[in-house]
């Protein structure tokens, strides 16, 4: 990456942590529309530059604070787009950059936890029917459980207590040791499990759920080498405890950077598929809120009144299924019947004893 150049960027102080400062050495200046109209411009020279047909931007800056969601300011497209004219403080600098990129007709992609999405956000890339994705990847002690965490509940095994800690030292530790850039990570962090207690309303009464800590420390030492600690605390049988815990090294970047990948690859892929009902004539492209990169997103932001899925192998099982919509194939429902009958087995069976195929895996 030494040849890479980056070009001067975004940079409102009041979003980030105060730590930052030093390093923002390459910024734009001018008013809040004069960045906006700047960034515009990199994306379409780039574009032009390198002769390509589509450009997605994906967000994977420091972690802001959460703006406020205000009504005038940033609650519709007219608002937050007279708002960036305005210069109006509670536009963060992600905020702009989606803007910027919804305009340009460009994907945007959130890789960190913050609301880039406010509602005249979600309302914008609606009406220039361009696709939005977020939030936060979903790299290392969040994947973990959402596999964790649905395998409990979805096995009958309540947790009650999730504790989870970590400690890092790059500069995104650095950064989420500020208080409300920290709130930001928290959030996101922490609404994993929700749909998952919520599938369970024979463990789970509505509205109960179960304690749920999350702790991030900034260790420089220990630099992108993020240690993940977790204790998750389930009731069994005859009011029995069962604790796991687990310590899980992270290696920061190297776990976010195939999501990078992974999400761009994705995004520009369901850019070209369209749907068309039956008895109808016109062809459908998916809702711009992409929910379906939520596999790789911590904190999914799904079109209103759509469910939250986190549970990771469900999240999954979308794509494998929508992948075989896409080459004509039913879906994989694991069901493989042909397996469970004496007459349809049949045909899969050789003369080697069963006992044997087993062992042979
Ligand atoms: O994906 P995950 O391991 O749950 O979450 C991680 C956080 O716990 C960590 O503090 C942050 O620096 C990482 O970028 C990542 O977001």
């Amino acid at each position: 990456m030494k040849d890479i150049k980056p070009l001067p960027s975004i940079y409102f102080p009041d979003f980030i942590a105060a730590n930052q400062g030093e390093r923002a050495d390459n910024v734009l200046t001018g008013t809040k529309q004069e960045q906006m109209e700047q960034i515009r411009k990199d994306i379409r020279d780039f574009k032009t530059k390198n002769g390509l047909d589509q450009v997605i931007l994906l967000w994977t800056a420091n972690t802001e604070r959460f703006s406020a969601v205000e009504e005038g300011v940033n609650d519709n497209a007219e608002n937050i787009l007279s708002s960036i004219e305005m210069g109006e403080a509670e536009v963060s600098a992600s905020t702009v950059f989606a803007v910027a990129s919804i305009l340009e007709g460009c994907t945007f992609i959130n890789g960190s936890p913050q609301n880039t999405f406010v509602p005249g956000v979600v309302e914008l890339a609606r009406q220039k029917k361009v696709f939005i994705a977020g939030d936060d990847f979903k790299s290392g002690q969040t994947k973990m459980k959402s596999v964790m965490v649905d395998f409990l509940v979805s096995a009958g095994i309540k947790p009650v207590s999730i504790v989870s800690y970590n400690h890092l030292g790059n500069n995104d530790g650095k950064n989420l040791s500020a208080p409300s850039q920290f709130r930001s990570k928290e959030i996101s962090k922490s609404n994993v499990v929700d749909d998952m207690v919520a599938s369970n309303r024979i463990l789970f009464e509505e509205d109960e759920h179960p304690d749920h800590v999350v702790v991030i420390k900034y260790v420089p030492y220990v630099a992108d080498s993020k240690r993940a600690m977790d204790e998750y605390t389930s009731e069994i049988f005859m009011g029995g405890k069962n604790t796991i815990a687990m310590h899980n090294t992270c290696e920061d970047s190297l776990l976010a950077t195939p999501l990078i990948y992974d999400l761009v690859i994705l995004g520009e892929l369901c850019q070209r598929v369209q749907v068309k009902k039956e008895g109808e004539t016109e062809w459908e492209s998916f809702h711009p809120v992409l929910s379906i990169l939520s596999y790789m997103l911590k904190a999914p932001l799904v079109p209103n009144g759509a469910p939250v899925v986190n549970a990771l192998f469900t999240q999954r099982c979308a794509i494998v299924n929508l992948m075989r919509a896409c080459l004509g194939l039913a879906p994989d429902n694991h069901m493989t019947l042909e397996h469970r009958f004496e007459s349809t087995l049949a045909a899969f069976s050789s003369d080697e004893p069963a006992n044997k195929k087993m062992r042979l895996g």
